[in-house]
């Protein structure tokens, strides 16, 4: 039997599968990596199974699983399902989470020496607008505790960070915002390795600053 939906979830369920599709279809998501989740209205939250390729995702099939941890429904849900909810459980703001292995923002997560406060420092005015600072979360094998553990840390500062040697998890008021905003890093990243050794003229504290109290 098929399980009902209000139509808020069926909703919810719909946007998940055409942003996964459109990340996949664009070359943000390969293969199974990346998941992603948002938060129900009914307080639950809704996120990709393990194993799922972000390309054909099934709306029915989607994880929900309570704040607390419990699988309510659906295929088993990711592996990431525990800094998921520690992003959720410490930033009141935060109602989705992307997490990819984007190309250009996974090459920059395998360098040595980022700024672990700010990975990103700024030099065009859209990043600042819209994500702010980057802290870097060190490097921990996929699934593992340690990375909810800093995440719920780092939460109530930043809405996004670079996992090292794994790639970005970004935060939104929407599932779409989270999306954009995860968009915007990549492209911001593949500046960087455009601009490569080249002198770049960063933004300056003045300019930045002005950006923040917009
Ligand atoms: O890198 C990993 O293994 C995970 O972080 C990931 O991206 C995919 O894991 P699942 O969501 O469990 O498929
Ligand atoms: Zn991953």
């Amino acid at each position: 039997m098929t399980e009902q939906f209000s139509s808020s979830e069926q909703q919810a369920r719909l946007e998940m599968v055409k942003l996964g599709a459109s990340f996949f279809q664009r070359g943000y998501a390969t293969g199974s990596a990346g998941n992603l989740s948002l938060l129900l209205e009914d307080g639950n939250l809704l996120a990709t199974p393990t194993g799922s390729c972000l390309g054909e995702l099934d709306g029915n099939r989607l994880s929900k699983v309570t704040l607390e941890g419990e699988w309510i429904s659906g295929d088993k849900p990711s592996k990431e399902i525990a800094f998921h909810r520690a992003l959720y459980l410490n930033n009141p703001d935060c109602k989705a989470v992307v997490h990819l292995h984007s190309h250009y923002l996974t090459a920059l997560s395998c360098l040595q020496g980022l700024d672990s406060e700010n990975c990103i420092r700024p030099f065009t005015p859209y990043v600042v607008m819209r994500v702010g600072d980057v802290p870097v979360v060190p490097y921990y094998k996929p699934g593992d505790q340690r990375l909810a553990d800093d995440l719920a840390q780092l939460a109530g500062k930043y809405r996004a960070f670079l996992l090292a040697n794994h790639g970005p998890v970004v935060v939104g008021k929407s599932l779409r915002e989270a999306a954009d905003n995860t968009e915007e890093l990549e492209e911001t990243a593949r500046l960087m390795f455009t601009l490569g050794d080249r002198a770049i003229r960063y933004l300056t504290d003045s300019e930045v600053a002005e950006l923040r109290s917009r």
